[in-house]
């Protein structure tokens, strides 16, 4: 399993700490939704520039204009960008072609999208990298879904799953062997006192 730090409600200076301090301890890393809106794509283009060999995941939550916002995110360096599993196959489709056009992936993201059907449908279109997808503020409606029973309908080798939303370093040992590629956290890091600590405590309970 890799561990993908989300970089979220961090101003910049913060997040180019958050990845000096836990660099070790982090496989992939996130800017955030509104980390990118805050500062555009330059915080992408100068992340990657930092840290050229590791993973570069654009938090994009692009739902329309495919084509052109997956352009943004790869030519800023990306070498992941999300896209809502609820957007029209079309945007979905253009997503993917620029995606593989810079040997880039799309994670689709689930939020909302509770069921098995539309991520049957995303496999069709050729979508392979899914995360799975509780957010803020339906964790705090207390928002809970057993993604365990739609993982395993799914036995396309070809397919990864990632898991976001409130993972906690307690949480780990439940997640363990259940068929997820990627956890995606954030606060369990970037809100800890010591977020050094937080990520190499995780990072152990994910081997
Ligand atoms: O995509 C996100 C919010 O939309 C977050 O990056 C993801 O949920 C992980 O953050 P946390 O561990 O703080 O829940």
């Amino acid at each position: 399993m890799k561990l993908q730090l989300a970089l979220d409600r961090l101003t910049k200076e913060e997040c180019f700490l958050m990845v000096e301090e836990t660099l070790p301890y982090i496989d992939w890393i996130e800017i955030g939704t509104g980390v990118i809106k805050e500062y555009g794509m330059d915080i992408v283009r100068e992340m990657k520039l930092r840290y050229p060999d590791i993973v570069l995941v654009a938090d994009m939550k692009t739902c329309d204009a495919g084509q052109f916002e997956a352009q943004q995110a790869f030519d800023a360096g990306a070498d992941i960008m999300t896209v809502m599993a609820f957007s029209h196959d079309k945007t979905i489709e253009a997503a993917l072609s620029v995606a593989a056009e810079h040997n880039g992936q799309i994670m689709i993201d689930m939020l909302q999208v509770d069921g098995s059907g539309r991520l049957e449908e995303l496999e069709s279109l050729g979508a392979t990298l899914f995360a799975l997808h509780i957010g803020k503020d339906g964790q705090s409606a207390g928002k809970h879904t057993d993604f365990q029973k739609e993982l395993q309908q799914f036995t396309n080798p070809k397919l990864k799953f990632a898991l976001a939303g409130g993972i906690t370093a307690s949480s780990i040992p439940t997640l363990k062997g259940k068929g997820f590629d990627v956890l995606i956290i954030g606060s369990a890091i970037t809100a800890s006192d010591n977020p050094r600590n937080a990520a190499k405590e995780i990072q152990n309970l994910m081997k």
